[in-house]
C-alpha cells in the first residue's frame, strides 16, 4: 500500500482490535461502525466486471533479439489501460510463492498473544509502521479497513529488524528472504522494460532507485466479513511506491481497479504476480504511466491473504519528471519532492481516502 519508513512514525495511535479477532467473535451481529463506509461512497454493491489485464511473459519481455516485442506491446497496453499487469515466467518458483503464502497463512493462525510479540504499537500505544497489527489510526472518524497485516522493512538488508520478523512458523523468515530476493529481479525487469517503452536508457528507473532503495513487505490478512457490502478490505488508494509487486491469494479474488468510473475485478491467475504502477513512477514518467486507484473488497465466506512488496526510491533522494520527458508540448506536471516527505504525507492522505499526488501537480 504505502512504503512508509520510520519517517512518519510517532503519532499516538488508538489501540484497535485485530480484525481477525472481530471476525472470530461468536454471535457478532454486525461490524463495528468504524468499519462501515459512508453511503455516498458505497459502490461496493455494484457488480464488478473482470478486467482484461494482460499476462506478460517476463522472460520473453526481456529478450533483446526482437522476440520480446509482442510482450512490450502488451505491456504498454496493459499499463495504459489498467496501470497494472500480471506477470508470468517471472523466475519466482512456484515453491517459493507457495512457501511464502503458507508461512504467512500459518502466522495469522497463531494465537493472538504470539502475534502480539511483533506488535506495531510501542508500549501498546505509539504507532510504528513495522510490525503486526492494523493500519495507523490518525483520527477518530477514520474508516478502518477489514485487514490485519505484518509490515516489515526488507531492504536495505542491513536495516532489517529481525526481532519483528515472525519466528514461527519456522519457515517464515527464510521464505520472506527468498521471496524478496526473487521478486527484486521482477521489479528490475519490469522497470527496464518500462524505461525502454519511453525511449529512456534501460536502466533509467533502476538507477533512480538510488543507493539505498527501500522495500517493505506487507503480508495482508483479510478475514471473512459478515457485511461485505458495507466494509472495505482496503479502501481505494494509489500506491506511493515506484512499483508494487503483489502476490494475491490463489483461491479468492478481491482486488479491484478503478477505470472510467467503474470497478473491475483483477483476475486471479495462479502463480502470476501482479505489478502495480506507483505514484513515484507517475512523477518520474511525467504522468505517462499512471498509478491506478485500486481497493480490496471483503468476502463473507472466505478469508484472503496477500503479500505486497512496496518498492521505493531511496528516501533521501528527490524525484521529479525525467528531463527527457519534459518539453514545450508537455511541461513538467509535478513538482520535485523528497521521497521521504512524499511517503510520510502519502499515508495521511490515504487514511482519509485522498490522493496525495494531486497536491504535487503544477
Ligand atoms: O491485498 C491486495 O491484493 C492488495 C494490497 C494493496 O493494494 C496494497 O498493499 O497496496
Ligand atoms: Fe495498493
Amino acid at each position: 500500500m504505502e512504503s512508509a519508513d520510520a519517517v512518519g512514525a510517532g503519532a499516538a495511535g488508538a489501540r484497535v482490535t485485530p480484525v481477525q479477532e472481530l471476525a472470530g467473535a461468536l454471535g457478532m451481529p454486525d461490524v463495528p461502525t468504524q468499519y462501515v463506509v459512508p453511503a455516498h461512497n458505497d459502490q461496493q454493491l455494484a457488480a464488478a466486471v473482470t478486467a482484461s489485464v494482460p499476462v506478460i511473459d517476463l522472460g520473453r519481455l526481456l529478450k533483446k533479439d526482437g522476440t520480446g516485442d509482442d510482450e512490450l506491446v502488451k505491456l504498454r497496453s496493459g499499463l495504459d489501460s489498467w496501470g497494472l499487469i500480471l506477470v508470468s515466467n517471472h523466475g519466482v518458483d512456484a515453491a517459493v510463492m507457495d512457501g511464502m503464502r503458507a508461512a504467512s497463512r500459518e502466522f495469522f493462525r497463531r494465537p493472538l498473544e504470539e502475534k502480539q510479540k511483533y506488535t506495531n504499537l510501542i508500549g501498546g500505544k505509539k504507532f510504528q509502521f513495522e510490525g503486526y497489527g492494523n493500519d495507523r489510526v490518525n483520527s477518530p472518524d477514520q474508516i478502518l479497513d477489514w485487514t490485519d497485516r505484518i509490515y516489515l522493512k526488507v531492504e536495505p538488508e542491513d536495516e532489517r529488524r529481525i526481532a519483528l520478523w515472525p519466528a514461527h512458523p519456522k519457515t517464515f523468515r527464510d521464505a520472506l528472504h527468498e521471496f524478496t530476493k526473487k521478486c527484486g529481479n521482477v521489479k528490475e525487469g519490469v522497470l527496464r522494460a518500462m524505461a525502454n517503452l519511453l525511449d529512456l536508457d534501460d536502466n533509467y528507473f533502476v538507477d533512480q532507485l538510488g543507493e539505498k532503495p527501500l522495500t517493505h513487505a506487507r503480508c495482508g490478512y483479510y478475514p471473512e466479513c459478515p457485511r461485505p457490502e458495507l466494509v472495505f478490505g482496503l479502501k481505494p488508494h494509489t500506491d506511493g511506491t515506484v512499483v508494487t509487486v503483489l502476490m494475491v491469494d490463489d483461491t479468492i479474488g478481491g482486488l479491484q481497479v478503478l477505470r472510467d468510473g467503474v470497478w473491475w475485478d483483477v483476475p486471479v491467475v495462479p502463480h502470476t504476480l501482479v505489478v502495480i504502477i506507483g505514484d513515484q513512477i507517475q512523477i518520474m514518467s511525467n504522468g505517462i504511466f499512471k498509478s491506478p486507484v485500486h481497493r480490496v473488497v471483503t468476502n463473507a465466506k472466505k478469508e484472503r491473504i496477500s503479500m505486497a512488496l512496496d518498492y521505493s526510491v531511496d528516501p533521501m533522494r528527490e524525484i521529479e519528471p525525467s528531463a527527457h520527458l519534459v518539453n514545450e508540448k508537455r511541461p513538467a506536471l509535478y513538482r520535485k519532492v523528497k521521497v521521504k516527505d512524499y511517503i510520510a504525507v502519502h499515508y495521511n492522505h490515504f487514511s482519509h481516502g485522498e490522493m496525495f499526488i494531486d497536491s504535487l501537480k503544477i
